[in-house]
């Protein structure tokens, strides 16, 4: 019986391995990801395919100022804007073969072609290099998480493939608990950290002056909530006087 995820389109498993038998499905929830956060700015990233799903992926690429190209026959119109504006560099033609991965860091695949989808991923995974095909596990050697972005924290929530909608609503949940207050103490802190480094000798001392002040009395979490940011610059100044 095919994968749920493969009914009604032709099934991976039988493109690689004859029949299919949900090895793929298996193995996903046998797979320890290493979670990394990659720096994408002024690297080539390539997206082959522009319809909504090459989209979404570009916009993702953008927001971390990847360097995008995408390579498809037909795109839709809001690529064509980002094209026409030059935010992305457009060729339009079908996948060539290994030599569309040049110079390139990472490939994301959202052709609608399964045979497109294949070779893009074994000329990436021949370079080792970075690939995604969309929606199809075993043809990516990362995967993408739900991502919960508010300034320079970003919380990324995978579960391993077992359920996107879980991460969905997971995703929701996070950015509840998870927001501005968090992301205001992070860039203050941040600002601190250039003033720790040069006057508080060791890692120990460094560690105890951030950890004080993040889980210490009066909460700077719930003055930030509290839209009272001058009490948590205080905080800080005062715990740079105890500590220097
Ligand atoms: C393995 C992975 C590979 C990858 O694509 O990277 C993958 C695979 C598959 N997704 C499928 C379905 C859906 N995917 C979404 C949505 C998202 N999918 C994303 C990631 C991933 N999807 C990777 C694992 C992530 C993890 O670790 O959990 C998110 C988080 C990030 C992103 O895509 O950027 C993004 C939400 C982002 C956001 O909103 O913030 C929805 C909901 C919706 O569309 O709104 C549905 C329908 C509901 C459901 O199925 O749960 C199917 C079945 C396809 C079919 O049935 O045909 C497969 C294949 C399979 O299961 O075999
Ligand atoms: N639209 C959706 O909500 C979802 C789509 N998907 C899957 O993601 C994939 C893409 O989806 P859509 O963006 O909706 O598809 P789409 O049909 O709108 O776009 C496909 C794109 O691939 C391009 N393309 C086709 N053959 C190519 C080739 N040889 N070389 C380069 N580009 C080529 C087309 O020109 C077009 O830009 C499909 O496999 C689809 O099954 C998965 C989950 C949801």
């Amino acid at each position: 019986m095919p994968a749920a995820a493969y009914a009604g389109k032709p099934c991976v498993c039988q493109f690689r391995r004859g029949t299919c038998d949900q090895t793929c499905v298996r193995d996903m929830l046998d797979t320890p990801f290493y979670v990394a956060c990659l720096k994408l700015r002024n690297r080539r990233c390539l997206v082959v395919g522009g319809g909504e799903i090459g989209l979404e992926k570009v916009e993702g690429l953008l927001a971390c100022d990847g360097d995008v190209t995408v390579i498809a026959p037909e795109i839709g119109p809001e690529l064509e804007r980002l094209a026409d504006e030059g935010s992305i560099a457009w060729e339009r033609r079908e996948y060539a073969g290994a030599q569309d991965l040049d110079g390139v860091f990472m490939v994301i695949a959202a052709t609608d072609d399964t045979d497109v989808n294949i070779r893009i991923y074994d000329d990436a995974e021949e370079r080792a290099m970075l690939v995604n095909v969309v929606d199809v596990p075993p043809l990516c050697n990362f995967i993408l998480p739900a991502i919960v972005r508010t300034g320079p924290l970003a919380i990324a929530i995978s579960t391993a493939g077992a359920s996107p909608a879980l991460a969905k609503r997971m995703k929701r949940q996070i950015a509840e608990q998870y927001g501005e207050p968090y992301a205001r103490l992070a860039v203050m802190l941040n600002d601190a950290r250039g003033w720790a480094k040069a006057t508080l000798p060791t890692y120990q001392d460094r560690k105890e002056f951030f950890e004080g002040i993040v889980n210490g009395e009066p909460d700077p979490i719930e003055l930030l909530r509290d839209g009272d940011d001058q009490a948590v610059l205080d905080l800080i100044r005062s715990a740079q006087l105890a500590a220097a």
